[in-house]
């Protein structure tokens, strides 16, 4: 496997002064200014693979968008060393510049008074791309994503899902060879959600682009990575397969049951946590090799009317991570 990124020590510590409130604060700022430092990157590393498509994952404020911009070379790093596509991204060589582009979902790099057309253009001429590759892109590309009909519509008319398949399709217009996606599909509703999903889900696996995505949706996290790298206050907590995240957390199993009348928590509790225990529904916690032997004890103990398994949602154990509940 040929590494296209790699992470080693990475740190970023951001300077900056601290302001008192309202007119009074900003005038004493004037004679004494207090440098504070925030520590956004401690010491991370990781590396990925060409081809792969990776989770940055993390709570607010846990680094992830300061690594991205390490990355991209727009940020310049405390101390250590990061190697993409085989250049150190704060050097900013334009056959760097030319091997990666980043989508941040928050901002807007798409002209916003022009038709999408005419930024896609724009990019066709900052990269040099030839008016044959620049065609079958856009074409393809725009098929894919559903927004061919959208090109000569002013961006600032568009919807937010149509807004952010257009920033995509931007990015996208030179070929780069890695992709780096903060929050793509933030805010936006299920549909274009599923869309966005689908077209990275394809196009990764069409170019083999190499992707590291940011999101808050487990949804889009689930259905397009198979590696995480989870980060809390800039400390890496969790590296390796989505798979493992559960069965680090002890592989439990969530048994809900109906019942037909009420069961004691106290008398529930003797199999497993209860979760909740109202309505004549209760959700208990039960290690995954005991559910079935619990299940048929529980079937011959009480007045069980139904009762469904389910694993532990994925969000749930990550956030588990995220506050340290269990080392990564
Ligand atoms: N320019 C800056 N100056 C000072 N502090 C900063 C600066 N940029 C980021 N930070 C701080 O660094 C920390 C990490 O921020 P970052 O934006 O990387 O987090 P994030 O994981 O992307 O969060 P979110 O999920 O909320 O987008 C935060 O505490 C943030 O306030």
């Amino acid at each position: 496997m040929e590494e296209m990124i790699s992470v080693n020590n990475l740190r970023k510590e951001f300077s900056y002064y601290k302001k008192g409130a309202g007119l009074q604060g900003s005038l004493n700022n004037l004679f004494h200014r207090q440098m504070l430092t925030k520590e956004a990157v401690k010491d991370v590393s990781f590396s990925v693979e060409k081809g792969e498509m990776m989770a940055l994952l993390g709570p607010n404020g846990a680094g992830k968008t300061t690594t991205l911009k390490l990355l991209s070379g727009i940020l310049y790093p405390t101390s250590g060393e990061v190697l993409v596509n085989g250049f150190v991204p704060w050097e900013r060589k334009n056959e760097f510049k030319r091997s990666f582009a980043i989508v941040m979902g928050q901002k807007n790099q798409l002209w916003w008074d022009l038709p999408a057309s005419d930024s896609l253009y724009l990019n066709k001429c900052i990269y040099d791309v030839d008016d044959r590759e620049y065609k079958k892109t856009v074409d393809e590309l725009s098929e894919l994503l559903g927004v061919r009909e959208l090109m000569n519509i002013q961006v600032r008319r568009l919807s937010l899902g149509e807004r952010m398949k257009m920033e995509i399709l931007a990015a996208l217009i030179h070929r780069p060879g890695i992709l780096f996606l903060d929050e793509p599909t933030i805010g936006l509703d299920i549909v274009s959600q599923q869309k966005i999903r689908d077209f990275l889900h394809y196009y990764n696996e069409q170019t083999k682009t190499t992707i590291i995505l940011t999101s808050h949706y487990m949804r889009d996290i689930e259905a397009l990575c198979s590696r995480a790298v989870i980060i809390n206050s800039g400390t890496l907590v969790y590296d390796g397969a989505l798979s493992d995240i559960n069965h680090r957390m002890g592989d439990k199993r969530l048994l809900t049951l109906s019942f037909s009348s009420p069961v004691e928590t106290g008398k529930l509790s003797i199999f497993g946590r209860v979760r909740e225990n109202k309505d004549l529904t209760a959700v208990l916690e039960i290690p995954k090799e005991r559910i079935k032997e619990t299940a048929s004890q529980m079937l011959s103990l009480f007045p069980v009317d139904d009762f469904t398994v389910t694993e532990v949602p994925l969000e749930e154990s990550i956030a588990r991570i995220f506050t340290g509940e269990v080392a990564g």
